[in-house]
């Protein structure tokens, strides 16, 4: 059985262009996701995709500690420009710790812990995500294989694992800043994911 309920549908005009906005309630939960989509994603092409996990700060509170708002409005620019993929906006905020013990971590890390360590302090692993749901919201989809944007290979691990084909990834580096740099080296260098490294940590 499915994880989650498409529950609605409509248009959503962006400033590159006009996706469907999918919405989606998690059985489990209760929580409520959304897809935006673009073009015909039910042919047997790989479909451009993108899973991005909701960070309140970054996507919508214009954030410079992390790379999440820059790579989510990289990505839509990506699938509009080829007018076909899906982007998948998840509500696991904080790499699932939720919005406060975000900001509980961050308060830690103003103190010199790095992003690993704080998630660490606060008693959760470094990262709690579970792609189930992101399987399961492709299904309903009707996608058939993706070309993720991403940077995580945990991310592409954890959804073959759940029968999604990943034809390829496609790098997503965006947005790189004094104030992300070292965050975005810890990422690379504790939680593995393939980032160019940066030496210059301000
Ligand atoms: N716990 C915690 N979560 C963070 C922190 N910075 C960003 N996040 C969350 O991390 C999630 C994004 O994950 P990332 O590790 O940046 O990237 P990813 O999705 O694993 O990999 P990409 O696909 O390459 O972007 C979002 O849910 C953010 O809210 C932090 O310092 N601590
Ligand atoms: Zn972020």
């Amino acid at each position: 059985m499915s994880s989650v309920t498409l529950v609605a549908q409509s248009k959503l005009p962006t400033p590159w262009g006009i996706f469907t906005l999918v919405g989606f309630e998690e059985m489990a939960t209760g929580k409520d996701h959304a897809a935006l989509v673009m073009g015909d994603v039910t042919t047997n092409e790989p479909v451009l995709a993108r899973i991005h996990s909701e960070c309140l700060t970054g996507d919508a509170l214009f954030s410079l500690r992390c790379d999440c708002g820059f790579q989510l409005q990289a990505a839509l620019e990506r699938i509009a420009k080829q007018k076909r993929g899906v982007l998948l906006y998840v509500r696991q905020e904080g790499r699932g710790i939720g919005l406060l013990n975000k900001i509980r971590a961050y308060h830690l890390q103003d103190q010199g812990a790095d992003t690993v360590d704080a998630n660490v302090a606060l008693g959760f692993a470094a990262d709690l995500r579970d792609y189930t749901i992101c399987a399961d919201m492709l299904k309903a989809l009707g996608v058939n294989q993706v070309d993720l944007m991403t940077n995580n290979p945990r991310k592409i691990k954890s959804l073959q694992k759940l029968d999604v084909q990943v034809h390829a990834r496609v790098p997503l580096q965006e947005g790189r800043n004094p104030y992300n740099n070292f965050y975005l080296n810890t990422k690379a260098g504790k939680l593995g994911h393939m980032l160019e490294q940066d030496d210059k940590e301000a």
